[in-house]
């Protein structure tokens, strides 16, 4: 009988966790949009992550939070949906920060599920051996856990523990993708992130919400990829911001965004990006499906 294990789990937690952080790390590829600002993780990305034995597949979910617009509410089902298929969920509570309301939230409304439940502690690398010792007794009050691990996505401290924590957990599975596949997000999407993370570096606070990114056309012509997106903003103010003084600012976001698509698709890249306003989109069921929402 084969011993082989293959799955699908994600990490939850409140915004700023390190739950992209993590991801990213363990799948050894940038995949998953990051940023200091909370709440930016818009889609569902995975990434695969191969071993002999077993196939680990990450779903990457944005943060449940209390939702104020119809975007806030779809984010939420999409989470929730999430949450049901998965055969391992990792609960992110950073170790420098107390766990607090929003953790014991977020551990009763996943513990009446089917999946295993890990507890995860991240960025160890910000406290000392102490103040870890004691965090990991504070979350082991919130929950029934199947394991705890802690771990730092910066340092790499305990990642192939928690991988194979995240593996224990799987069920005994045939392979679910080939051998090459690290993430099954059509490549419009990941470039659409990669121009998203660009625009919003240095940015105002709530302009985080207010940004999405929509890929029109990638065209390959030989070594060179053409790719034309927009950039959606909700109002004209923000779209100064966006472009910033004589389009320095935009100029700056090009450049940032199309190294990192050269990098993703090994290819040279023209990349033309547009700013436009779509008035409160989202609030418009419309555009938020225009904008694959
Ligand atoms: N020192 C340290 N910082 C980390 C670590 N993991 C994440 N961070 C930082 O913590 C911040 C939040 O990380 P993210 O991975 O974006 O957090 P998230 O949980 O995905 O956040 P949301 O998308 O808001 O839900 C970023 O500034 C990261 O650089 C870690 O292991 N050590």
């Amino acid at each position: 009988m084969s011993s082989y294990r293959a799955g699908f789990a994600c990490f939850v937690g409140r915004p700023n966790a390190g739950k992209s952080t993590l991801t990213n790390a363990l799948v050894g590829q940038k995949i998953a949009i990051t940023s200091n600002k909370p709440q930016t993780t818009r889609h569902i990305i995975r990434g695969v992550l191969h071993r002999p034995e077993a196939q680990l597949v990450l779903v990457d979910t944005p943060g449940l939070h209390r939702p104020k617009t119809l975007l806030g509410q779809r984010l939420n089902d999409l989470v929730r949906a999430t949450w049901s298929e998965v055969d391992a969920i990792g609960l992110c509570i950073p170790a420098n920060e107390p766990v607090g309301k929003g953790d014991s939230f977020i551990a009763s409304e996943i513990g009446e599920l089917k999946a295993s439940l890990v507890a995860v502690v991240t960025k160890t690398d910000l406290v000392s051996k102490k103040e870890l010792t004691e965090q990991l007794m504070a979350v082991s009050q919130l929950g029934e856990f199947a394991d705890i691990v802690p771990c730092s996505a910066v340092s790499g401290d305990q990642l192939g523990v928690l991988t194979d924590v995240m593996i224990s957990h799987l069920p005994s599975s045939p392979q679910l993708y080939p051998d090459s596949m690290l993430t099954d997000e059509p490549e419009h999407v990941l470039i659409a992130e990669m121009i998203r993370e660009a625009a919003l570096e240095g940015v105002r606070d709530e302009l985080p919400h207010s940004i999405a990114v929509l890929v029109e056309e990638i065209i390959p012509e030989g070594n060179l990829t053409k790719i034309y997106a927009d950039i959606y903003v909700e109002r004209q103010s923000q779209k100064a911001i966006v472009i910033g003084a004589r389009a320095e600012r935009l100029k700056r976001v090009g450049m940032t965004a199309r190294a990192q698509i050269e990098d993703l698709l090994g290819k040279r890249v023209y990349l033309d990006l547009h700013v436009r306003v779509a008035q409160d989109w989202q609030r418009d069921p419309r555009q938020l499906r225009k904008l694959g929402f």
